[in-house]
């Protein structure tokens, strides 16, 4: 049995309060939010409360301890849970591995509960499990997604999607914004404006300012078209908007380089070498951090989320920035068709939870 040394254990009265939310229950939030919480390196780094159904939970715990090859479970017996009791009807009606009403019904009240008690102060940020929209929708919420429903219920104006992801092979963090998120792809021309983009970079900037402690950096904004447009031959956007934009934000933010637009097949290169490292054992390359940005903006969500799911689908967090509390995810979904097994990944979600424990306590500093 794993034994805390004392100074690993951070004061408890400074520990960041976190709640967790159970994400849908048929999907493999219940499993991951277990399998992190049995981490020693979680359970010391904040103060978590898991935000859903008991009953559930147990329930899974259970047909969990039974599957083939378990690793180990936190048990909800020793868990700190708010509890979110379900209809009968509704819990009924939940099946693993199959989002339907009664799930995302289910997912909702968890993200309700969480939002509430946060704003509400007994929370300093939320970790939140996956849902699936479709749930939500035939629940009757017509979100797009989790983000949207936390800016509307604490009444903040400017939201972003970033991700972030730290290198095992080379410690370095790859920051990823999305400027616009679930967007039909035929719609993102109509949505990506001067205006939009400005309000992202803002975020970013406020972010990397407040949470990251850069007051200077750079950041690489990509182009939308193949190569970002060949001068108009390949299409018009960077000409008519992208590239007025970013030379005037270049004027507006001088402790910013702004680089850009870079051509999107290639900009993922340079943090792939950063995040690799050696890649090339014969000839050692060592990637110059003056060739690397400090964060990326993807001016769509696959854009974005393609090259970071590759390089750290095991590890990338989804961080809302502009919410007045810490919001991280993992970086997947319910992943329906595995929930049930015992074998989903729960890198990410540890990633999301140890984030958002740095966060609050990074701002905590910042208030001072
Ligand atoms: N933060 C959130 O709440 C997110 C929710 N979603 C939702 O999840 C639902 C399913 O979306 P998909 O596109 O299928 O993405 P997904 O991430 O749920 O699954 C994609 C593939 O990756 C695998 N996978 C995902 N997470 C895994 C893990 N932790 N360990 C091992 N394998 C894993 C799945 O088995 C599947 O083969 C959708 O309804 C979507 O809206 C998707 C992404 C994020
Ligand atoms: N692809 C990212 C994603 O679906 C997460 O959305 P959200 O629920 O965090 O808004």
């Amino acid at each position: 049995m794993y034994k805390l040394d004392e100074k690993d254990i951070t004061p408890v009265q400074s520990r960041p309060r976190l709640a967790l939310t159970l994400g849908d229950p048929a999907g493999i939030g219940p499993e991951v939010i277990l399998k992190a919480l049995a981490d020693p390196e979680v359970s010391k780094s904040c103060d978590l409360t898991v935000v859903g159904s008991r009953s559930l939970l147990v329930e899974i715990y259970t047909k969990l301890k039974l599957a083939k090859n378990s690793q180990p479970l936190a048990n909800p017996e020793e868990l700190s849970i708010f509890d979110v009791p379900l209809d009968k009807h509704i819990q009924d009606e939940i099946l693993i591995g199959t989002g339907n009403a009664a799930s995302g019904a289910a997912s909702f009240a968890y993200m309700e509960t969480a939002i509430a008690q946060t704003l509400a102060d007994q929370f300093d940020g939320i970790v939140t499990g996956p849902i699936a929209k479709s749930a939500w929708k035939a629940a009757g919420y017509n979100y797009p997604g989790q983000t949207e429903l936390l800016a509307e219920k604490s009444g903040a104006k400017r939201v972003g999607m970033l991700f972030v992801a730290r290198s095992p092979h080379t410690n370095w963090t790859l920051c990823t914004l999305l400027a616009c998120t679930h967007v039909p792809l035929s719609q993102v021309p109509k949505v990506l404006t001067p205006q939009l983009m400005t309000e992202k970079l803002d975020l970013l900037v406020e972010c990397l300012e407040k949470d990251f402690g850069l007051e200077r950096a750079r950041i690489a904004i990509a182009g939308l078209n193949p190569h970002s447009g060949e001068q108009g031959q390949l299409g018009h956007e960077e000409q008519d908007w992208l590239i007025p934009w970013i030379s005037q934000e270049r004027k507006n933010r001088p402790n910013f380089q702004l680089d850009g637009p870079v051509p999107p097949d290639t900009m993922w290169v340079k943090p792939g070498q950063a995040w690799y490292g050696n890649i090339d054992p014969s000839a050692p390359l060592r990637v110059n951090p003056s060739q690397v940005a400090d964060a990326y903006i993807a001016l769509y969500h696959d854009q974005g989320l393609i090259p970071v799911k590759l390089m750290a689908f095991d590890r990338a967090v989804n961080t809302s920035i502009g919410l007045p509390f810490i919001r991280t995810s993992p970086d997947h979904g319910t992943a329906f068709d595995i929930a049930g097994k015992g074998i989903a990944d729960a890198r990410s979600m540890k990633a999301a939870i140890l984030l958002a424990a740095e966060l609050v306590s990074q701002r905590r500093k910042v208030k001072l």
